[in-house]
């Protein structure tokens, strides 16, 4: 039997954590094999309902369940975690962008990154969930300045598996005849969905389907569907969510499949002409616990200029919490 890990979940009490603690103690996540303790995060008042959920996980009696703690102190949750989801945080209403939330729940970041940084695993690696997603990591990652920097990441993973099936539903392919999707930028509106890799059994994408079709249908519902869910179901996506969360870190920890790779958002090394250290979704390959950017891929006009516009957002919304930046 392997050795438990940690694995420190925040927002455990809300609607993402309620499908998604499920998925990883059933083993979808880190592997059939591996036990897990959970660790839960929530703020005081939500304890209760916290109590509740960890009464649910009792009952179904998971086997992979070495122990679940729960509390409201960062410092308490993130010890020794080896894995930190950080979903914790405001979800936006209709008509609001995930920018919007960045003074709501900027705060909360700068916190946990210090909690991270004071108690977590040297290895610990970190998926940020809560938006504005790829600020609040880069929040966490710049208050925890002892921990490795490329550990800090945020999820593009939902927008990607939108993308798969989006595509998908085109082609009349299912989502694993296709391979090589890519999101660039931030888990926003401005977030570039690019099928110029893309492969659907082996065929270019691109000469599969119009270009208007890509242009003026596939781009904007993929950028937003995040919206479109809220508008129909009333409530930010949730499963799907919890689902992608499952796909990053299980990624990340086993590796993806050869000929292919996922998006993740990760700091930026400059690759693409990306500025140093915005936390950008890239096309990335994984393999034994880590992550490379995919390199070399050809870059026309088209995508550049879109590449730049969520580029220049992330810098926008960098510079807005600059406070919040040690
Ligand atoms: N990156 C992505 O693809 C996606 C991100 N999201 C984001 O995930 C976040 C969570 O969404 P839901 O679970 O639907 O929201 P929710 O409101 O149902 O749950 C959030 C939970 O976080 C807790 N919380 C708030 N502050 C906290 C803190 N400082 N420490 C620990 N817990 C704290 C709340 O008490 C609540 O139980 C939102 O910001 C949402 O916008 C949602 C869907 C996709
Ligand atoms: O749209 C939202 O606010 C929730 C989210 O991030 C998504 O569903 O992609």
């Amino acid at each position: 039997m392997k050795n438990p890990m940690r694995v420190a979940v925040t927002g455990a009490a809300g609607q993402i954590s309620y499908s998604l603690l499920f998925r990883i103690a059933s083993g979808d996540m880190l592997g059939k094999d591996q036990p897990v303790i959970l660790q839960l995060l929530e703020i005081t008042p939500a304890m209760d309902a916290l109590r509740g959920v960890v009464m649910e996980l009792e009952d179904c009696a998971f086997p992979l369940v070495a122990g679940i703690t729960t509390s409201d102190k960062p410092e308490v949750a993130f010890d020794k975690a080896d894995v930190a989801l950080l979903v914790g945080a405001r979800p936006r209403g209709p008509g609001m962008e995930r920018k919007d939330l960045l003074e709501a729940n900027a705060a909360i970041f700068s916190e946990q990154g210090k909690a991270l940084n004071a108690v977590a695993s040297r290895d610990v690696k970190v998926l940020v969930v809560g938006n504005p997603a790829n600020t609040n990591s880069l929040i966490a990652q710049r208050n925890a300045p002892d921990l490795n920097p490329r550990n800090f990441t945020a999820m593009t993973r939902l927008d990607h598996n939108r993308a798969l099936a989006q595509l998908a539903g085109k082609t009349g392919a299912s989502t694993t005849d296709i391979k090589k999707m890519i999101i660039w930028g931030n888990h926003s509106a401005t977030q570039y969905p690019d099928i110029s890799q893309a492969m659907v059994k082996g065929d270019a994408a691109s000469g599969l389907v119009p270009r208007d079709w890509y242009e003026s249908d596939f781009i904007p519902t993929v950028q937003q569907r995040g919206a479109a869910i809220i508008k129909a179901r009333g409530a930010s996506s949730a499963a799907s969510a919890g689902s992608s969360a499952v796909d990053h870190i299980r990624d990340w920890v086993m590796g993806t499949p050869d000929g292919d790779w996922v998006s993740m958002a990760v700091p930026s090394d400059g690759s693409y002409g990306i500025e140093k250290g915005l936390i950008y979704s890239f096309p990335v390959t994984c393999k034994g616990g880590d992550y490379s950017i995919v390199q070399g891929l050809e870059v026309d006009d088209f995508s550049r200029e879109r590449m730049q516009v969520t580029e220049q957002e992330l810098r926008e919304e960098r510079d807005g919490v600059a406070h919040l930046l040690p």
